[in-house]
């Protein structure tokens, strides 16, 4: 008897695993199938979940933006997935990005709550987190007007030539002494440098270890964005649990850049009567010490826009810069044209100048072209406030919208040959094709939220591309083909063996004026 009862144990046990097994494997394909016919509309489809986590391990994947673009291929351009209980939409095709851009622009110029309100970097006093309001309208005109619109940028002129000659001679000392280049930490100086100068007049110091503190605090915020990512994903679950994740971490690196920021406010507000036409800095010091400004400005504000445009400004374009220079050295081809081009427009006499851009169609193709296949910014988040209709879809108010412009830049529906570097693609000039590369064609973002430095980027990153191959021809160590491979880990595209060569001067008859 007592063995039956034994045998009958282990039978039931076993029954019982089964069931629970299957109710595990079944219950999240049943549960989002009964919460879209509970709620009573269609969802955009999604692919089988795990029971609590829902699709946490998706996004968990190293190369999130390519794991993503697989998932669509498979289950369709808006993806509907559930982290925790929390669903956020992917959307992945180029047309969906028309139509989101188009027909909700206003409904997605939000990029969600911040996930660790009193931090400098996406925290609530920032711009690149505020919301769609008079504060970010105010400062959107501010930075338009004073940094980074046609007119500003024209002003700003001298400070970026300076920069690029100082960065030429800093490759041309290395080519004396057969050095090796570090391509993104030579673009990283050319490019911080210029932008910190346009923001508060001066450059931070290289003498006293401020520069390079601040191009470390950019470097740490890159390495950070997928973690910042995840926070903001799973900042409502965790919320309630009163959990803030990696905290510690974000915490650690704003209050650095405080630290920094601290030092350059005092000193620049010292000078802030001096001045004749003010930098941006200035003005805002001016316009939080005024009582009676048009916005009120606090002090925490000013330290977060300053982080936003090194981080946002910095790194993207390092990396657009070295990914577009590893294109290059791949395909000798595209080298040859180019240098015919600047041979042919801007000569071997002097170095090239922002101002001979127009005149060079080539290389801003090649810019774009390495823009679209490698975006420093593969994923960016927005949220539906309002409840709308996206692809015959509904989407629920206040959920997650993840951009993925990485797969929509590689739509085959859109692109011809979507995975290859082929900069004549962009030497098309006809109304039509630039109407309908404003939606196939996102590095950048679209919209009101669209990248305000756009213009800027452009210039940075064809400017040191422009000297690079204009004055040097590149050996790269180890081989004739730079690898490609992407890093894994990090939210911005970096390469994982950053491009490593040694210049060869190729125009020693180069004149530099002596103005730096
Ligand atoms: C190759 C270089 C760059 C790339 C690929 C890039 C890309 C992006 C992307 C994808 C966004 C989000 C857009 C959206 O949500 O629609 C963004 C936003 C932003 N970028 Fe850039 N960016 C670059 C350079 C710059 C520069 C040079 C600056 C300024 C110095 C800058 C400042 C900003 C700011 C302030 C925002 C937030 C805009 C807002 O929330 O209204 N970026 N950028």
């Amino acid at each position: 008897m007592a063995a039956v009862f034994i045998v009958d144990f282990e039978k039931c046990f076993i029954f019982m695993f089964l069931c629970i097994l299957f109710l595990l494997i079944c219950y999240p394909l049943f549960f989002n199938k009964l919460k879209s016919s509970q709620a009573g509309f269609d969802l955009p489809p999604s692919p089988p979940s795990l029971p609590i986590i829902g699709h946490l391990h998706l996004l968990l994947s190293t190369l999130t933006h390519k794991s993503l673009q697989k998932l669509s291929s498979k289950y369709g351009p808006l993806l509907h997935l559930c982290i925790f209980n929390v669903p956020v939409i992917f959307v992945s095709s180029a047309s969906v990005a028309y139509e989101i851009f188009r027909a909700h622009d206003v409904n997605i110029s939000f990029r969600g709550n911040p996930p660790i309100g009193e931090s400098l970097l996406v925290g609530s006093s920032g711009f690149f987190t505020a919301p769609y309001g008079d504060y970010w309208k105010f400062m959107k005109k501010l930075m338009v007007t004073k940094l980074l619109g046609p007119q500003a940028l024209e002003r700003s002129q001298r400070i970026r030539a300076d920069e690029l000659e100082r960065f030429y001679l800093s490759l041309f000392d290395k080519a004396m002494k057969n050095e090796s280049v570090e391509i993104s930490k030579e673009a990283m100086k050319l490019i911080n440098n210029s932008i910190c100068k346009m923001i508060m007049g001066r450059s931070c110091s290289e003498e006293n270890g401020e520069a390079e503190r601040v191009r470390g605090l950019v470097t740490e915020s890159t390495a950070l964005t997928k973690k910042i990512f995840m926070a903001n994903m799973l900042h409502r679950p965790l919320k309630k649990l009163g959990i803030s994740l990696f905290k510690k971490e974000i915490m650690s690196v704003s209050c650095r850049f405080s630290e920094v920021l601290d030092r350059i406010l005092e000193e620049h507000g010292e000078k802030l009567d001096e001045d004749q036409e003010m930098d941006m800095m200035g003005l805002l010091l001016a316009a939080y010490r005024d009582k009676n400004a048009e916005c009120k400005i606090t002090r925490n504000q000013i330290k977060s826009l300053f982080v936003d445009l090194v981080v946002a400004g910095t790194d993207t374009s390092r990396h657009a810069t070295q990914w577009t220079m590893a294109e290059i050295i791949n395909n000798p081809k595209v080298l040859e044209i180019l240098r015919q081009e600047i041979d042919s427009v801007v000569g071997r006499t002097r170095l090239v100048q922002e101002t001979d851009l127009p005149n060079l169609p080539y290389l801003q193709a090649i810019v774009k072209e390495g823009l679209r296949l490698h975006p420093p910014g593969p994923l960016f988040a927005r949220t539906a406030r309002e409840r709308c209709m996206i692809g015959g879809f509904h989407v629920q108010e206040n959920t997650p919208l993840v951009i993925n412009a990485y797969a929509v830049m590689r739509d085959p529906d859109f692109w011809e040959e979507p995975n290859e570097f082929k900069p004549e693609r962009f030497l098309g000039t006809g109304k039509e094709d630039k109407r309908e590369q404003a939606l196939k064609y996102i590095p950048f973002g679209s919209g009101r939220r669209g990248c305000p430095g756009v213009n800027l980027a452009y210039i940075l990153v064809g400017t040191a591309i422009g000297v690079m191959v204009q004055c040097f021809d590149w050996k790269i160590k180890g081989g004739d083909k730079v690898n490609m491979e992407e890093s894994r880990g990090a939210l911005v595209l970096t390469m994982a063996n950053p491009l490593n060569c040694i210049p060869i001067v190729r125009t020693p008859n180069l004149q530099i004026p002596c103005s730096s």
